[in-house]
Order: structure tokens, then sequence, then C-alpha cells
């Protein structure tokens, strides 16, 4: 028994539009909150499955674990939460919710939507030890795919879904470590293009502010497109992960059809994506009778 497009239909009909306004209010005020939720979706997912774990409050709970401190936008969650508890108490899941969040999360980047499957239930258990398998900084291309594999995911999921670096920002301090001693000789990555590396290690000198943040995309930050694969091409992805993906012929080829490269078979971006976050948003559901749905999302009933 999965999740189903419509599943709140008859119990709480304004669910959805409750949660999309609740997102685009947000935007509005500040547009760092899309990339925001979108990125927690994901960490959500892959930590015990789509379940709500990483909204929980705590002391060890999953958004203490150092992959997650960075994360932001829980308080549009809640939000969206208060306002559909008021109508239909324990009836929509937060689990529900944040899916529904990131979709508009890239809709509101003038991204291609999709309908996303509801019918989540709430997780019972998080643990900061747990996200711990999330992906590292310094992954090679044959460990990001394993991951996703584990995850019933493809390698064309994983291209798709990490295009979601089209938008949002990085800290310095998780890829600074690409722009000095990286090689053996103590030169910089070199697979970075050098006037692109000029202006990184302005943004990012060594001894600045690990948390200054810089677009994952450069030039199209706020803009759900492809403009992300292109900069791969160009030897200017900012994350390590992000430029392997051009390094491994394997996801080279991907990326190349992303961008509609000629003589390769071409991909449509932005519809890829979204089928692809529907696979990844089914990851490990709790559904039926398993979990519950909670009255708050920072905490378990
Ligand atoms: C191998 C897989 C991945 C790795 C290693 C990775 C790594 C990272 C890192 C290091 C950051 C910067 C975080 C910060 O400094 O705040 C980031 C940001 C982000 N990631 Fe990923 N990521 C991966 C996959 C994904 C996927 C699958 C999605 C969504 C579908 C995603 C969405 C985002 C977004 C939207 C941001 C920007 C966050 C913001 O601006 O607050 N990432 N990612
Ligand atoms: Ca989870
Ligand atoms: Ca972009």
């Amino acid at each position: 028994q999965g999740t189903r497009v419509g599943f709140y239909q008859r119990t709480c009909p304004r669910a959805e539009s409750i949660v999309t306004s609740a997102v685009t209010s947000a935007f509005r005020s500040n547009s760092t909150i899309a990339p925001g939720l979108l990125r927690m979706h994901f960490h959500d997912c892959f930590v015990n499955g789509c379940d709500a774990s990483v909204l929980i409050d705590g002391p060890n709970t999953e958004k203490t674990g150092v992959p997650n401190l960075l994360l932001r936008g829980f308080e549009v969650i809640d939000n969206a939460k208060a306002q559909i508890e008021a109508i239909c108490p324990g009836v929509v899941s937060c689990a529900d919710i944040l899916a529904l969040a990131a979709r508009d999360s890239v809709v509101l980047t003038r991204g291609i939507t999709w309908r996303v499957p509801t019918g989540r239930r709430d997780g019972l258990v998080s643990l900061a030890s747990d996200t711990d398998i999330l992906p590292g900084l310094r992954d090679s291309v044959t460990a990001q795919r394993n991951l996703f594999d584990r995850k019933g995911l493809s390698v064309q999921d994983l291209v798709a879904l990490v295009g979601g670096h089209t938008i949002g920002t990085a800290a310095c301090g998780t890829f600074s470590h690409r722009l000095q001693n990286f090689t053996a000789d103590g030169g910089p990555d070199p697979t970075i293009a050098p006037a692109f590396l000029a202006r990184l290690l302005a943004l990012c000198p060594s001894g600045g502010d690990p948390f200054r943040r810089v677009p994952l995309d450069d030039g199209s930050e706020g803009r759900f497109d492809t403009s992300f694969f292109a900069n791969l091409r160009n030897a200017r992805g900012v994350l390590q992960t992000d430029q392997l993906l051009w390094g491994d012929a394997s996801t080279r080829t991907l990326v190349q059809r992303f961008l509609g490269v000629r003589g390769s078979a071409s991909l449509n971006f932005g519809v890829e994506f979204g089928r692809s976050m529907v696979k990844m948003s089914n990851i490990e559901v709790k559904t039926g009778t398993v979990g519950e749905i909670r009255r708050v999302c920072t905490a378990i009933n």
C-alpha cells in the first residue's frame, strides 16, 4: 500500500493549497527558503524514508547531525502545519507537508510542476547518528551511485536530483578544500576553470568566513533551469561531488542529455526531475497505520 495523488481530497481538501500559500508567502520575503525546503526533503527521505524524521527537535535528533546543521525553512513547515491543524486536526502528516513544500519550491523558482502522491505517515524515530549515511562532500561518483542505488534510485535519478543544485547556495566550508592544497603538490582542484577558481578564492579566501554562501549554479541560483549542468561542462561546479559528475563517463552522458547536446538522446530536465522526485519522495514511506500523524512537526506525539 503506497502513496497516491489526492490522498487528502476528502479528509482535508485545502491541505495542498495551504502548503502552497505558506511556502509562497515565505518565499516572497526570503527566497532562500525554496532551496532550503528542497534540500530538507532530500535529507528527510534518505534517512529513515520520507517520514519527517528530519523535523524533530531535541538534543540528539537528526537536526543536530552535521549534514543537517545548515538546513533552513523549518518554520515554514511548522506554520503550514499549524494552519492545517486548525481546519483538519490529526489528518495531514508533516512528511506530506514537506514533500509538497519541496515541489512548491521548484515551481516558485520557475521549474516544472508535478503531482505529489500523498498519504505518508510521520516516523517515531530521529537520531543524529543516522545522518551519517547522507552523501559526503568528497564522495566519488561510485559512492554517490551506490548510495542512490541503495535507495532504489538509478544513475539517471542521481544526476537529475543533484540537478536540484540549480537553485541555492553552499557555505565556503563545504568546498574550500578544493581551492588550495588539494593536489599532492599543493595546488587547487585541477577540474576548476582558472577564472572561476580566482572568483571562488576571492569569495572564500583561506582563513575567511566558512559560513559565507556562494551560488551552487553560478549566475542562476534563483532559477530552476539547466544552467547548473552547463556550469559543470564549463568546469564551474562549486561542490567537488557536482564537478565529478562531469568527470565520470557514466554521469557525463546524462549531463549532456539534460543539456540537449547534439548527438545525445536529449532528456527534458524539468520533466525528469519531477519524475525522479516522485521516486525519491516514496523512499521507505510509511503508510496505513504505521507511524503517526504528528500534532506538531517538531515533536513526536
Ligand atoms: C551526492 C548528492 C549530494 C551532495 C553531496 C550534496 C551536497 C550539498 C552540499 C554540500 C550543499 C551545501 C550546503 C550548505 O552549505 O548549506 C548542498 C546544498 C543543496 N542541495 Fe545538495 N547534495 C546532494 C544531493 C542533493 C539532492 C538530491 C537535492 C535535491 C533534490 C539537493 C538539493 C540541494 C539544494 C537545493 C541545496 C541548496 C541549499 C540552500 O541554499 O540552503 N542536493 N548540497
Ligand atoms: Ca526521514
Ligand atoms: Ca539555476
